[in-house]
């Protein structure tokens, strides 16, 4: 194990236990005031748990007596806004934590220029963080946290400051950089979630509610937080022309990037909301149409919740009836492909 963790924080009704495997990437995520702030501060060194224990790589963070102070943890710490040093360049800034760790100058710089060019920023090297949009300050953050090489690091919602069209490109940045790393991730999308964790643990009044593979988490929610951010399809397989293919070879025609390249892993999300139902295969539209057998039905309010091989719709209680769905029966679920959104694994 890289990290075993255990914290108490009265205060804040806090009481968390939990493990990180070595390279493993963890999405934390919960409802607002859970607690994934004060797990990440504990972490850190920011906050004093009342009792409780923590290693990383062997190394004590605190335990009864002892108290590690945060720069000497070996964790790095990214927050949602980049919060560069204004006064220094950008090859300063990632040259600031090597430099720190008594690295000569010079092999500080190229140390800094070999993360730049890691993080797809090496001809932001000469400018002042001033004049960065939000996504290139992001990526040079990325760049000076790393070069601190941590044994962990910890990112704080480090998508939710940025501009909805340069999120995807940072997104696929962490993912190739996170590869391998021991990173926790606090993230309120289920996107970051499938793309950037192996695993996700779900805190809820300060207290773990759920713990596992993401894809489990999802199929079979134990939390309301979880089913909650289950109410999104997912499906995964590779980039096409138009779209995804499955690996079972199911195609699913999407609103597609035009700079998305085909071929590569990526996956497709679309709301419950957006899928209609039918008993026939519909014919002569725009749609996809995926043929299904339903699993289960659940009534709220007056709509209905038709689950069926992992994917879900949500129509009136009215048209549920009318169709006369019930578990077993072979249905077609259809989608516009506008309404299919695709990311890159
Ligand atoms: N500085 C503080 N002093 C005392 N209590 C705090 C402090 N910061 C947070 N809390 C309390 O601790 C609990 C956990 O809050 P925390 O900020 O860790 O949640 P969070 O999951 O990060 O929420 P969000 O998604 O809103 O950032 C909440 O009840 C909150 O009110």
């Amino acid at each position: 194990m890289s990290l075993d963790f255990t914290a108490r924080v009265p205060a804040r009704d806090f009481d968390v236990r939990f493990s990180l495997a070595t390279g493993e990437t963890i999405a934390l995520m919960g409802p607002n005031g859970a607690g994934k702030s004060t797990l990440l501060s504990v972490l850190a060194g920011l906050l004093r748990p009342d009792c409780g224990s923590a290693t990383l790589d062997g190394k004590t963070l605190y335990d009864d007596g002892e108290w590690l102070a945060p720069h000497t943890r070996g964790i790095a710490l990214l927050a949602q806004d980049a919060l560069l040093f204004p006064h220094l360049s950008v090859l300063e800034n990632v040259a600031f934590g090597p430099r720190c760790a008594g690295v000569p100058r010079s092999a500080a710089r190229k140390e800094a220029h070999r993360w730049l060019r890691e993080v797809d920023a090496a001809d932001l090297a000469h400018r002042r963080p001033v004049s960065l949009s939000g996504g290139q300050a992001q990526r040079v953050a990325v760049a000076r946290a790393l070069a601190a090489e941590p044994a962990l690091l910890l990112l704080d919602e480090p998508l939710a400051a940025l501009d909805i069209s340069v999120a995807p490109m940072v997104r696929r940045m962490l993912r190739r950089v996170l590869e391998g790393r021991s990173a926790i991730i606090v993230t309120h999308d289920i996107v970051d979630a499938l793309l950037l964790a192996d695993r996700v643990v779900i805190v809820d009044g300060g207290r773990i509610v759920e713990d596992g593979p993401t894809r489990l988490v999802l199929e079979r929610p134990r939390s309301s937080f979880a089913a909650g951010l289950a109410g999104v399809n997912l499906m995964t397989g590779t980039t096409t022309r138009d779209g995804l293919r499955t690996p079972g070879g199911v195609q699913l025609a999407a609103l597609r990037d035009r700079d998305l390249p085909a071929g590569e892993e990526a996956a497709a999300v679309f709301s419950p909301r957006a899928v209609a139902v039918h008993r026939l295969r519909p014919t002569g539209s725009p749609r996809n149409v995926l043929a299904v057998t339903i699993t289960d039905l659940e009534q709220h309010g007056g709509r209905t919740t038709v689950r069926a091989d992992h994917l879900s719709a949500e129509i009136t209680t009215a048209s549920a009836a009318e169709l006369d769905l019930l578990p077993g029966a072979e249905v077609y679920f259809s989608v516009k492909s506008a309404e299919v959104e695709i990311y890159l694994r």
